[in-house]
């Protein structure tokens, strides 16, 4: 008997929407479920790759590379054979914030690998900034389009019940399921229920409707490393007054504090700004590393960033800057900095 084809699900969403959230919770709770993960980062520094490290059981990751614009459709095939071997149940690919859905699954449409099929298209939608990001980037309401299930991220941030009828302008049919951190029923997805309510048929033009206008060219990725301290006073600084055409910023930030030792995950998406503390990894440098995303990114952005590494003692009260801002609320006295970070699995680095 030949072995059940493994459905590809397709993750999407715009910049700090949740997917990795998203992705994170279903690999932890898949119950058995063996998930195969394709992790389509952008930017040089791969920290999304870095998250769900360490969760899945098979994972392959582009780098710096997206797939919508992998050149022919033999070079998806040739990834999702090699996760097709590994006896999964699904796979699911977590497309960059800035890919092209129409493209993505055009070509997953194309696979010539029998083992696997397009098993539909999820977009994410954040609650709080959906307004904003889609009359600024009237492009993505492809992505609601051609959805087959939408989820309406954040509402613990943002009340939802506002935006259903909105959302549901631009899509009739697929289902809108609001949440918090992701946290779907992944029942949704996985076979024991496999595909999505699904995967319906997408017309030519679905597919076709202006895909010329690659939703890449119009936004900057830069990124910033350093293995030299950042001061924290100087880099909350740099946050208050967030260079002109950022929308994005995540990565890892060192302070060089005396007695403590651990790194900052960051994550900003428009106004939000969140750190969590965890230890660096064993064996690795101490270094900041961070990648900017948005358009037309003010290019002293990075000579500022320079300017906020330290060029002498910080004092332990200098951190309360940065404490307020940490997703543990364990961690708001600057007394508790001086305890190592609990290890985690790096999965859980996005996770609230
Ligand atoms: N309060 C709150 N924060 C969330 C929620 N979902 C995600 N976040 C936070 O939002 C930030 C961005 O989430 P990610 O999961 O990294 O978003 P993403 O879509 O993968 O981001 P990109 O890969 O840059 O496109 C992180 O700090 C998350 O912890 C949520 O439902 N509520």
């Amino acid at each position: 008997m030949s072995p059940p084809v493994i459905p590809v699900v397709l993750l999407t969403g715009f910049l700090g929407s949740g997917k990795t959230t998203l992705l994170n919770h279903l690999l932890g709770s898949a119950r058995g479920t063996r998930i195969g993960v394709i992790v389509n980062d952008f930017g040089q520094i791969n920290v999304d790759a870095m998250a769900v490290a360490g969760q899945v059981d098979s994972m392959i990751s582009l780098g710096n590379g997206c797939l919508c614009c992998v050149a022919d459709t033999s070079d998806i095939d040739e990834m999702l054979g090699k996760l097709a071997g590994a006896k999964l149940d699904v796979i699911v690919i977590e497309a960059s914030g800035l890919a092209d859905p129409q493209a993505m699954v055009r070509k997953l449409l194309a696979s010539k690998d029998d083992r696997v099929r397009y098993g539909g298209l999820v977009t994410v939608l954040d609650s709080v900034e959906f307004t904003r990001t889609h009359t600024e980037h009237p492009e993505l309401a492809k992505a609601l389009k051609i959805a087959d299930l939408l989820v309406l991220n954040k509402t613990d941030l943002a009340d939802p019940a506002a935006l259903i009828d909105t959302v549901r302008t631009y899509n009739g049919e697929a289902p809108i399921v609001p949440v918090s951190h992701g946290r779907i029923d992944p029942e949704l997805l996985f076979d024991r229920a496999p595909q999505l309510p699904v995967a319906r048929q997408l017309s030519f033009d679905d597919l076709n409707d202006d895909h010329s206008d690659h939703a890449h060219a119009v936004y900057d990725t830069v990124t910033f490393t350093s293995t030299e301290p950042m001061h924290p006073v100087l880099l909350m600084d740099f946050l208050d007054n967030r260079p002109a055409g950022l929308y994005r910023m995540k990565g890892f930030v060192y302070f060089g504090l005396p007695g403590h030792t651990d790194r900052f995950g960051i994550q900003t998406v428009g106004n939000y700004l969140r750190f969590h503390r965890s230890p660096w990894p064993r064996g690795s440098t101490p270094e900041t590393q961070l990648v900017l995303i948005g358009k037309d990114i003010d290019s002293t952005a990075v000579d500022w960033l320079e300017a906020c590494q330290q060029t002498g003692p910080v004092e332990v009260d200098d951190m309360l800057w940065v404490t307020r801002y940490l997703d543990s609320v364990d961690d708001f006295s600057v007394d508790a900095l001086h305890e190592p970070a609990q290890q985690r699995p790096e999965a859980e680095e996005d996770q609230a």
